[in-house]
């Protein structure tokens, strides 16, 4: 298989008279830590939705582990493992913390209908290592005390842990994060690089991020992809988007 988990070509994602994206490509190595940047409405968050299946596309081809996935319904995709965070947290937030983490594999797993009613030995089987799994992942992101807890009386940094469990759980192998730093303090955020590094470290994932804190965009990318008014601006290593002037006039200039 290619090296590459996704390549992007020439996306565009029209609204009525809006080119909200405009012409962007995107590659992903696999093991890569990938950023998009971009001021407010640069077509960030579209570019995600086109990807992940919530939009069709325009226009565009997305090839994803060697196959073309563009059009294809969000499910569909997430099962072939892209899944994604959102700008907003989205938990089940009157569900507990592990119970979020079950339902997520369930959603996945699709189990039959028949062996949960008769509850096979393979079901219960399917059942356990499903536990085993989430009470994995709510160690990895330090919430194993909080299991039975309703998601929703979570702080914020925590429920985003929970989010990134909860997309973990699925065993995705590319893992797509809309903003995982906004609203967290910095304590936090320096937890959430030491994270996002060892996911892609030790559970063999790429990483996709979208995020406004240059600081962890900077540390943490191998890759940074610049749009600008849905359209590409500049890609490279850090050092060199840092240094692009038409980056620090776009982008860093208005801050
Ligand atoms: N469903 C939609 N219908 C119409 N316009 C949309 C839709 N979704 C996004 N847009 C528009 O597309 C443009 C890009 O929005 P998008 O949310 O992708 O930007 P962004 O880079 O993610 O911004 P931010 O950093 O503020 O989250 C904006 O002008 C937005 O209003």
């Amino acid at each position: 298989m290619s090296s590459r988990i996704l390549e992007v070509s020439n996306l565009t994602m029209r609204f009525g008279g809006l080119l909200a994206v405009n012409g962007v490509g995107l590659t992903i190595q696999n093991g890569q830590i990938v950023s998009m940047i971009g001021p407010n409405g640069a077509g960030k968050t579209t570019v995600f939705n086109c990807l992940t299946g919530f939009y069709k596309p325009t226009a565009g081809k997305i090839v994803f582990a060697g196959e073309e996935i563009q059009g294809l319904q969000g499910h569909k995709i997430a099962r072939k493992g892209m899944i994604r965070t959102f700008q907003h947290v989205r938990l089940f937030k009157s569900m507990t913390v592990l119970e979020n983490l079950l339902v997520a594999q369930h959603q996945h797993l699709n189990n039959s209908l028949l062996a949960g009613l008769f509850k096979t030995r393979a079901y219960r089987q399917a059942e356990q290592a499903a536990l085993d799994h989430a009470m994995y992942w709510l160690k990895k992101v330090d919430l194993l005390n909080e299991a039975n807890r309703e998601a929703g009386t979570l702080a914020y940094g925590p429920q985003r842990r929970l989010e990134i469990a909860r997309c973990m759980v699925t065993r995705p192998s590319l893992l797509m994060l809309d903003e995982p730093a906004a609203g967290l303090n910095p304590s936090e955020t320096d937890h959430l690089k030491i994270l996002i590094n060892e996911l892609r470290d030790e559970h063999d994932i790429s990483v996709l991020l979208i995020e406004h804190d240059m600081k962890l965009v900077m540390d943490i990318s191998d890759h940074i992809v610049v749009i600008n008014q849905g359209t590409p601006l500049a890609s490279g290593t850090p050092e060199e988007v840092r240094n692009n002037p038409a980056v620090i006039k776009a982008y860093l200039g208005e801050e």
